[in-house]
């Protein structure tokens, strides 16, 4: 048994360090049901993360202040004061907490940014649930959606990051079990486009082609739509050719872009036919953006 200060020095140690991935969230399908009179559009859209993301570690620190470091392949696209998303929800946060501590963050950018597999909105919740621990803070689950919401459209269900039908503006969440997706091996490229996305929503037609149905992965892949792709495809005409190039992988049995784009997914029956397509994908486009990883189960 370790005498009790050294067990107290330990917990302290526990409680002020803290490190959570900010997954990547994938649309498998997205559709966009009407244009709403507050400039938002009402969607309804399969939500499902990646296991793999960006990396957020913090600790406490007593002089009141949110500082930010950013690192990693994609960190220096970023800023490191208030205008990046980590900072924005750690002084909401602290604010609606009234907290007076501050903390050292460090976040490692490893998703492309403004790619559709919203990045940012993954590092807006890493950032809320860790200095929720740091802070060790409780708030019930509706309210922190609600503050969630206040930062960015898709923040509530990357809280969680756990496969959801998403509906409204991206504020209703329903837990949406397809068995058949858990830890399926996914495979994520952008072919370095930055695209924005209020711009691409102003490009969509106005058009509601119909409601998504998502009760089996069959539904999923033949009715389902990304409504976004034409105005995306308009910006950046190349992510057709990453459409056709994942559609012709063998092995993948559904490939479709991801939110406003540019990142386009494909779903894998097995690992090793993913590995094959990513390498194939590597050789013919280096400077397209490529990352393995599967769909994260909770
Ligand atoms: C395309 C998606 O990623 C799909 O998951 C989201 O709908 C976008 O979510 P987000 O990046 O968190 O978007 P926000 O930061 O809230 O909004 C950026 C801009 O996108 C447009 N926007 C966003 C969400 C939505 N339901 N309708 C919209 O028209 C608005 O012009 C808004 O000014
Ligand atoms: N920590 C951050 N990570 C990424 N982008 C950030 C961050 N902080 C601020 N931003 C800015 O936010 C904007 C949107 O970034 P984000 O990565 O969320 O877009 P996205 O991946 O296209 O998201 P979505 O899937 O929601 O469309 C970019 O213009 C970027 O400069």
């Amino acid at each position: 048994m370790p005498p009790p200060e050294f067990e107290m020095i330990q917990n302290i140690n526990i409680d002020m360090q803290a490190t959570e991935i900010a997954y990547a969230k994938i649309n498998l399908a997205l559709h966009v049901r009407s244009r709403r009179p507050d400039g938002y559009h009402a969607l309804e859209s399969l939500f499902v993360f990646a296991q793999d993301g960006d990396r957020l570690d913090g600790r406490v620190t007593e002089s009141g202040a949110v500082t930010l470091h950013t690192d990693g392949p994609f960190g220096t696209e970023i800023t490191e004061d208030a205008d990046n998303l980590v900072v924005k929800a750690a002084a909401a946060l602290r604010s609606y907490l009234g907290e007076s501590r501050g903390a050292a963050l460090r976040l490692t950018k490893n998703l492309p940014v403004a790619s559709g597999i919203g990045g940012g909105s993954a590092d807006t919740a890493a950032t809320l649930r860790l200095l929720m621990r740091l802070w060790d803070a409780k708030i019930e689950r509706a309210k922190l959606e609600e503050l969630a919401l206040t930062i960015g459209s898709d923040v509530p269900a990357c809280l969680a990051s756990t496969t959801r039908l998403v509906r409204g503006r991206g504020e209703l969440l329903e837990d949406h079990d397809l068995p058949e997706l858990a830890g399926a091996p996914l495979l994520l490229v952008n072919p370095g486009v930055a695209l924005s996305t209020g711009r691409v929503f102003a490009g969509w037609d106005g058009m509601d082609r119909g409601a998504l149905v998502a009760d089996n992965l069959k539904e999923l892949c033949v009715g389902g739509r990304n409504d976004l792709e034409p105005a995306a495809r308009r910006e950046a005409p190349v992510i057709a050719d990453v459409l056709t190039r994942l559609a012709q992988c063998q092995g993948q049995f559904l490939s479709r872009m991801s939110g406003s784009g540019a990142t386009c997914f494909a779903l894998f029956e097995t690992e090793d036919t993913m590995r094959a397509a990513a390498q194939a994908l590597r050789a013919e486009y280096p400077i397209w953006w490529i990352m393995e990883t599967r769909i994260r189960t909770a």
